[in-house]
């Protein structure tokens, strides 16, 4: 064996990529760059990865605070007034405790969005996760220098947000526009050395990375990668109803019935109405409508109309019912297997069926 003696590129690289309990995702970027928008999105996508995450927003913090309708001018963002200075520091301070007592409980991703624009800001951020012990922090920086995005992120920003509630568009717009001034006056984008980050920049068309090792680089930067900012319809649809048992005595395997077949064509006209309508009011060319069924022969034959090559999954089939055979679980499930029963109705996605 070689000496146990590691250089500092090594022992940086450890302690850059410890088995750490949660992990902090801190939003950095001015207003209007998206940092809610990408918070929300990345909350959403790591809690159907089976994580338990929670976003802490610190203007929500700020507005329940103080009233929107003061808290949300322009005046209390200016730099030169050291109570609102303090006041928004302390309000981050109390959002970033709430997030780590989050992870202390249990959860497994927090979400940190502010501005976080200034190194000073950052670094007591840090500090104060790495006092903590446990837990790992990245930050997420959104830099954006597009005026038609931001100016839409505006238009956006001044029509949901409760800090505009009683203002007309043109006076939300002009505060906002100052309230960006003030944070563009101190913004310091983060540096190389400030540890693990993932820069986006412009609606993620260039990413940086830096130090980004395990969950970060397998899971949150290929999906920060490719996420998109446009709406599409989504229709769910059930497989038509079949008509005789397959061949192993269960529905799974039946064709459709006469009445699955109309089903199956009325479906096709369903969403091509619905898809042409979509893109005609959207503006932009038509795409094709992505079909997704199970491999069950009735699931595919429903979409038969629908799409010529449907994507087939079996992560779309019905759940096996294993010795308990078709149909519904409820009607099928024997009195005698009550644990089964117990611990299909609390963990639903996790379980195998007895046999299946
Ligand atoms: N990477 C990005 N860069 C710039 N804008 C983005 C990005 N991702 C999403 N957006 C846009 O951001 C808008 C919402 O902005 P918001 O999240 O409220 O900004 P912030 O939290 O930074 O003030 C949405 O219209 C969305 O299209
Ligand atoms: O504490 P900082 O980093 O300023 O960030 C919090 C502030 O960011 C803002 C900037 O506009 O966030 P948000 O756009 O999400 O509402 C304010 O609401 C909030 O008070």
């Amino acid at each position: 064996m070689g000496s146990a003696i590691r250089s500092d590129r090594q022992l940086l690289r450890e302690q850059l990529t410890p088995d750490a309990r949660g992990l902090i995702v801190a939003m950095v970027g001015l207003p209007a760059r998206g940092k809610s928008f990408i918070s929300r999105k990345l909350e959403r996508f790591l809690r159907w990865s089976g994580s338990t995450t929670k976003t802490f927003n610190v203007g929500k913090y700020r507005r329940d605070a103080v009233v929107p309708e003061r808290s949300g001018r322009s005046e209390f963002f200016d730099n030169q007034n050291p109570d609102s200075v303090a006041a928004r520091e302390k309000l981050a301070m109390l959002a970033l405790a709430d997030a780590i007592k989050f992870l202390d409980d249990g959860g497994k991703f927090a979400i940190f969005d502010a501005t976080n624009s200034t190194v000073a800001r950052r670094r007591s951020i840090a500090d104060q996760v790495r006092a903590h012990g446990h837990y790992s922090l990245i930050w997420v920086e959104a830099v954006c220098d597009d005026d038609e995005v931001v100016k839409f992120n505006m238009l956006t920003k001044v029509k949901y947000s409760p800090d505009f509630k009683d203002m007309s568009a043109d006076q939300a717009m002009a505060d906002l526009t100052a309230r960006i001034q003030t944070y563009s006056e101190i913004y310091e984008t983060i540096q190389d050395s400030e540890g693990a980050f993932i820069k986006l920049f412009n609606l993620s068309s260039k990413v940086m990375a830096n130090h980004c090792y395990g969950r970060v680089a397998k899971s949150i930067l290929p999906y920060l990668m490719a996420i998109h900012i446009g709406s599409r319809p989504i229709w769910l649809a059930r497989a038509g109803p079949g008509s005789t048992k397959g061949q192993t005595g269960s529905d799974r395997d039946s064709t459709l019935s006469e009445e699955g077949q109309q089903f199956a064509e009325h479906l096709a006209a369903f969403v091509q109405k619905r898809s042409r309508r979509y893109w005609e009011t959207s503006g932009n060319p038509q795409e094709q409508t992505k079909v997704f069924t199970s491999t069950m022969p009735r699931a595919v034959a429903s979409a038969a109309h629908t799409s010529v090559l449907p994507d087939k999954r079996s992560a779309l089939n019905p759940i096996d019912k294993g010795v308990l055979g078709a149909g519904w679980w409820d009607v099928e499930c024997p009195d005698d297997l009550p644990p089964w029963r117990e611990v299909e109705k609390r963990h639903p996605d996790f379980m195998a069926q007895p046999g299946a």
